[in-house]
């Protein structure tokens, strides 16, 4: 994929992005956004735990990505003065649990990314490679 800067190997297999396939799955959506809140929960901890202070004088947070929001449910519970914005693709968050000082917001990242005094983006690594070559730099709607 690098040599020929071609679609990935799923995209090859299955004529669509792995979003897009998720997003006419609701069954499939559900599992993937579980696996990744399954890994958060072993993550945000150590985290929370290895970097103390890492989110002192941040009032809001945006977490990019975020999927059905366990790592903001997490990061608001450890620092209760932070108001959190979990922002991922529509199909995502209207699937989210509900939670006190967490706000779900629907999206495009490379549209426009939520308001916030700071983003934190996790496990969004082929998606940076758009992020490196500028397409969310172009569309970020600041904070
Ligand atoms: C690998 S998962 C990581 C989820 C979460 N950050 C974690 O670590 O548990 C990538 C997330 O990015 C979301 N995503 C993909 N394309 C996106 C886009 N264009 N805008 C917003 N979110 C997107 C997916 O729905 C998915 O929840």
């Amino acid at each position: 994929r690098v040599l020929t800067n071609g679609p990935s190997a799923f995209e090859a297999t299955h004529g669509k992005d792995l979003w897009s396939y998720v997003a006419t799955n609701p069954a499939l959506s559900k599992l993937f956004n579980e696996s990744m809140a399954c890994d958060a929960r072993r993550v945000v901890p150590e985290i929370i735990n290895g970097c103390p202070g890492l989110l002192d004088g941040l009032d809001s947070l945006v977490d990019v990505g975020g999927g059905n929001g366990t790592t903001m449910r997490l990061l608001v519970k450890a620092c209760d003065w932070i108001r959190g914005i979990n922002f991922d693709l529509p199909h995502v968050v209207s699937d989210a649990p509900a939670c006190v000082r967490v706000e779900h917001v629907g999206g495009d990242m490379f549209d426009s990314v939520p308001n916030a005094d700071a983003a934190f983006l996790m496990v969004i690594i082929s998606l940076c490679i758009y992020l490196f070559r500028g397409r969310l730099a172009t569309g970020y709607g600041g904070g």
